[in-house]
């Protein structure tokens, strides 16, 4: 059962400056609508949450509200972002109203949450201040020094690729970002800043499907899962088994 009333966040705020395309990826389209639009709409469609703020660059911004307007998004405020992430998730969380204590970041570049997964995450979070999700690593990892020599080979056991959604009481993510930017301190993710001052963050299993859109390729597979998940909706229910549900693994 959960009680707490839930804010999102959705830092939108970035350049897309890895993927080239010469404007931010969150308009670039996926299946006919821009990646941003897939975003919000999973958490539009979830009963749990009450709120959503979306990130935008202030350039961004009127192309944002005309995107909501367009998909009837009505649970969404739309505030300014600033120039590294943290800075658009602080604006974010400051923009939630007061009533929300319980707070989800999710990277408007990550697409591919799906619903199932989202839920079961907030099951999985319930009794936790801080959480985040994370897959296992495949690859070997290897720290590499600038001369391009070896120096170690991680215990790849104890690795995780971090994603988003990641969910935080209030009062601590809060207190986080002033903390952080009070002493100049910047993390990649918002759990970072939790670490940073000693609290502990706990983690649970994400999928392997919610990849963050970075580069050309991203866009491409990301295109390739939205299709796939398509097909097998439109067959389930007539006996077809997918080779790749066969073989997918979270
Ligand atoms: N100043 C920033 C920078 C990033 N983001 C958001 O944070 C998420 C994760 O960042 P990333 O994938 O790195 O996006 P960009 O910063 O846009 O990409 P790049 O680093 O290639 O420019 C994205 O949804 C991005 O829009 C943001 O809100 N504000
Ligand atoms: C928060 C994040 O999605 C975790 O993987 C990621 O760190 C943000 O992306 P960036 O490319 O480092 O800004």
């Amino acid at each position: 059962m959960r009680l707490a009333k839930l804010g999102i966040v959705i830092p939108a705020a970035g350049q897309g400056k890895r993927m080239g395309a010469g404007y931010n990826k969150q308009f670039l389209t996926l299946m006919g609508e821009p990646m941003l639009a897939h975003t919000v709409r999973l958490f539009e469609q979830s009963s749990y949450v009450s709120e959503i703020v979306v990130v935008g660059a202030e350039a961004d911004v009127p192309i944002i509200v005309e995107l909501v307007h367009h998909h009837k998004f009505d649970k969404v405020k739309i505030c300014k972002g600033g120039v590294q992430r943290q800075d658009s998730v602080r604006a974010g969380v400051q923009a939630l109203s007061s009533a929300i204590q319980r707070i989800v970041v999710h990277d408007g570049a990550r697409p591919l949450l799906t619903l199932e997964d989202f839920h079961r995450f907030l099951d999985e979070t319930e009794k936790f201040k801080a959480a985040i999700m994370a897959i296992p690593v495949k690859d070997t990892i290897k720290q590499v020094h600038e001369t391009g020599k070896v120096i170690a080979t991680l215990t790849r056991e104890r690795l995780r690729a971090v994603q988003t959604p990641q969910i935080f009481d209030r009062a601590i993510l809060a207190e986080a970002h002033y903390q952080a930017v009070s002493a100049g301190y910047y993390g990649t993710d918002d759990a970072s800043l939790l670490e940073w001052m000693g609290y502990p963050v706990q983690v649970i299993e994400g999928s392997q499907e919610n990849i963050k859109v970075t580069t050309p390729e991203d866009l491409w597979l990301a295109e390739r899962i939205l299709a796939m998940r398509e097909a097998r909706s439109s067959t389930r229910g007539v006996g077809c088994t997918m080779e790749y549900e066969t073989r997918s693994t979270r």
